[in-house]
């Protein structure tokens, strides 16, 4: 199994292309399910959850084309796929592959939208917390499907086609907006999303689905319309920049000190996590086709933050910062409220000589002046790259096992980092 090997105290300088943004991605390339025609997709960023997805879309039916190429590209950074579902030809989505990734979950909507059934496996649980799909249950049964949950199944049907139908979200749900909306995009007449999600990724795939003959207004307000079409086509569409993997860059720079442009970056897609860093001391700056962080010389200045919904602080960035408090000069309050089990980097930057203590959906982190190197594990994603940043100032050799879950939402990061001074090294075993 890979490892990362940090040694810490290197400040930061240079430039860090961002890539496209693996949550947009994800929900785009399901999108074509819905046509037979070509969907391509630009800006796709090079991830293990993007090659499991292709796995998962294969067993649909659906082929795919890199760069013209059939075969995977290995070189390049974000790449250029045209996806083909030219004829489904499994409607079933078998717990084997849909337990690897919760997003394939999300298969259900345009499945059922298409074919009139589908029958995909509960994505079960996951490191950071339940996934429960109720909202996705209720929401397609407000359009008129016929739901059946059994032998770890949801088996949907829809033999007469959806039926467009207001639906008010009891909780604000990324993945049910995006399946809810895919779903609608076919049904017969109008769907109003209501207390829909607001995120880019969000507004990313309507875009996608607008290019593709979709009539969808209000993405990116609480308040999604969408009048039913008899079908879709294909279209050329990009991928957003990764606005989580620039909030961790940006946050790397703020714990190791130095000046990075972030390349690609866009500011509109996470202003509120940049506001808070901006408290920390930190120098954020628009620049010519990115985002400017510097922090030199100064301490981190401790700041509390609160997990919510877009345009909130994201939930995806709440253990990169915490990595950033651990050596502010005081005490901060993170609290959590998208994900019940999302502090499992807690004990990890412990091990770093971090000081952080846990009262039920809060972590109190009271900055240290240092912090020393020592063998840690990725538990999940976002928090993996936490003890990166964590590595990255603390003094001598740190060792970030399980990379696994680092490949999964970062392209290339040891080499986007050590691009910039820091010393950073995969070993592979
Ligand atoms: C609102 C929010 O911040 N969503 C995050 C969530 O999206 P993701 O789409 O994974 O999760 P949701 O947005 O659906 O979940 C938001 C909340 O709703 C609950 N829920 C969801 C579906 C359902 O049927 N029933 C239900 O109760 C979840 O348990 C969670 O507490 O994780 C992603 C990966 O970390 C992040 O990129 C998203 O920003
Ligand atoms: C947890 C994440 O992904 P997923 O919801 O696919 O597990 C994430 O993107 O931070």
């Amino acid at each position: 199994m890979d490892r990362i090997r940090i040694v810490g105290g290197n400040h930061l300088e240079g430039r860090i292309p961002i890539s496209g943004a693996k949550n947009a991605a994800l929900p785009l390339m399901i999108a074509s399910l819905l046509t037979d025609d070509s969907l391509t997709l630009e800006n796709v960023p090079h991830l293990a959850d993007v090659e499991q997805l292709i796995r998962i879309l294969g067993n649909h039916g659906v082929d795919y084309t890199v760069n013209g190429r059939r075969e995977r590209q290995q070189e390049g950074y974000s790449r250029t796929i045209t996806f083909s579902a030219r004829q489904i030809v499994d409607t079933t989505a078998p717990y084997e592959l849909v337990s690897k990734m919760r997003a394939s979950f999300w298969v259900i909507g345009p499945l059922l939208a298409r074919m009139g059934e589908a029958r995909v496996s509960l994505p079960g649980g996951c490191a950071i917390g339940t996934r429960p799909v109720d909202l996705f249950i209720d929401g397609l049964q407000a359009l008129g499907a016929e739901i059946d949950v059994e032998n770890g199944y949801v088996i949907a049907r829809a033999k007469n086609r959806l039926t467009g139908n207001r639906y008010v979200f009891p909780k604000v749900s990324v993945g049910a907006t995006h399946v809810l909306m895919m779903a609608a995009t076919l049904a017969r007449g109008e769907t109003v999303l209501e207390n829909a999600a607001r995120e880019p990724e969000v507004v990313n795939l309507a875009e996608c689905l607008v290019a593709m003959g979709a009539r969808i207004e209000g993405a990116g307000t609480s308040t999604i319309t969408i009048q039913g079409v008899e079908a879709l086509s294909g279209a050329r569409h990009q991928v957003i920049p990764d606005r989580i993997e620039t909030g961790t860059y940006a946050m790397a720079v703020a714990m190791a000190g130095g000046d990075v442009v972030l390349e690609g970056a866009r500011i509109d897609l996470l202003q509120n996590a940049l506001n808070t860093l901006a408290q920390t001391g930190t120098e954020i700056s628009a620049v010519e086709n990115g985002i400017r962080v510097r922090r030199n010389g100064t301490g981190i200045d401790p700041v509390d933050v609160i997990t919510e919904p877009f345009p909130g602080f994201p939930t995806d960035l709440q253990a990169q910062f915490m990595g950033l408090m651990t050596m502010a000069r005081g005490k901060s309050k993170i609290t959590e409220t998208i994900f019940e089990n999302r502090f499992m980097h807690v004990q990890e930057l412990a091990r770093l000589g971090a000081h952080i203590t846990l009262a039920g959906q809060t972590a109190i982190v009271d900055g240290v002046t240092r912090l020393k190197g020592a063998p840690v594990m990725a538990t999940d994603l976002r928090a993996s790259v936490s003890l990166v940043i964590a590595g990255l100032a603390a003094e001598g050799e740190t060792t970030v096992n399980r990379v696994y879950h680092l490949d999964r939402g970062f392209e290339r990061l040891e080499e986007k980092l050590s691009g910039c001074g820091a010393i950073i090294e995969r070993i592979s075993s």
